[in-house]
């Protein structure tokens, strides 16, 4: 198992090429929110458009659209009962994020067969939440085309892809569990753990002031906002967004008891500025 640390930012994150333009930065869908977890996929949206995805679409319940607009303008809204618009932003995305606030009723397994169906080889896509609980419960095969799936399971949501029980997830049962799925696992807890391939990743940072709701679905629109930013860098930019995740979180506990999810989305432009402007050597205190 190996212990993450700062490097893996400026690894992934570099200072922009001025020869760009919003396409350069990819395009991400995220499809969840229902009529009672709007704040999940706005949440969750809102830290792909500060995370610096190109173009951000919340493809979300129609309840949710006035809120959408009036949090983040920067973010286009779409239906997500509209299964053909839905498919056609799909198709023309980097990166598919699903389940914020999806909820697991009957509508929400129709939405998550939509996703499966138009996602295509060379995109990744994000499960979160009630898309795992969704998965799991229906015995739902993941899309089998060529393409990076990354799981966003907290332990209870593990327990119900895998089987394991949460007493008996270990690095061993899980990494066997991981190499039936063909995908990589961000399983969320203190101290979360990364599974890719043979490859188990730690995190060694965050603190329980991260224990609020909303904590994951800004993670899930994180891993999304950085596998479509920074394509290229395939499990590194996963594994920059996990760590760029708590390490805002740290930073804004020094003088807060507990962490709002959108406050460490509002952080992060300045936090990517000074990953970027730094080298690899010096410790990066966006707030100092
Ligand atoms: N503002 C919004 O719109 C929000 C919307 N949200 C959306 O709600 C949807 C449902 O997601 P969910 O995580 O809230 O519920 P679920 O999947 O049933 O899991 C909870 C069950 O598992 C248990 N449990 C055991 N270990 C655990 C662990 N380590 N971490 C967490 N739970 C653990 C836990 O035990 P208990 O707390 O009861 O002791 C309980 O029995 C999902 O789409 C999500 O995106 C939320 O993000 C909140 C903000
Ligand atoms: N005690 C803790 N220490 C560190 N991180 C925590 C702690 N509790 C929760 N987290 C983090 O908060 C997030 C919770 O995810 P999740 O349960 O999916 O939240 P939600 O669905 O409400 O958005 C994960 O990233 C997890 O690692
Ligand atoms: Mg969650």
């Amino acid at each position: 198992m190996q212990n993450l640390d700062e490097s893996i930012l400026q690894k992934v994150i570099k200072a922009r090429p001025q020869e760009s333009f919003k396409g350069t930065f990819g395009k991400i869908v995220l499809v969840g929110g229902n009529e009672n977890f709007g704040g999940a996929i706005i949440m969750a949206a809102t830290a792909a458009v500060y995370g610096g995805t190109g173009l951000v679409t919340a493809a979300t319940d129609p309840a949710n659209s006035a809120a959408l607009h009036a949090q983040l303008p920067e973010a286009m809204f779409a239906d997500f009962n509209d299964d053909q618009l839905v498919g056609d932003l799909i198709v023309a995305a980097d990166t598919v994020v699903v389940g914020p606030g999806l909820g697991d009723n009957a509508q929400s397994l129709h939405i998550l067969k939509n996703v499966f169906e138009y996602v295509h080889d060379g995109q990744t896509l994000v499960i979160d939440g009630s898309a795992i609980t969704l998965m799991a419960r229906e015995n739902l095969k993941q899309p089998a085309c060529q393409i990076s799936v990354i799981y966003t399971p907290h332990q209870m949501e593990w327990q119900r892809l895998s089987g394991i029980k949460i007493a008996d997830q270990s690095v061993e049962n899980n990494q066997k569990a991981v190499q039936k799925l063909n995908a990589t696992v961000v399983l969320k807890k203190h101290h979360t753990e990364i599974y890719h391939d043979d490859q188990v990743f730690k995190l060694p940072i965050g603190s329980a002031a991260q224990a609020v709701g909303g904590m994951g679905d800004t993670l899930a629109g994180m891993v999304g906002s950085f596998t479509a930013e920074f394509k290229d860098d395939g499990l590194d930019a996963v594994l920059a967004a996990v760590y760029a995740h708590s390490a805002v979180a740290d930073q804004i506990a020094e003088n807060q008891y507990i962490v709002l999810p959108h406050q460490i989305s509002h952080a992060l432009p300045a936090f990517m500025k000074k990953v970027a402007a730094q080298d690899s050597k010096t410790h990066i205190g966006f707030m100092d």
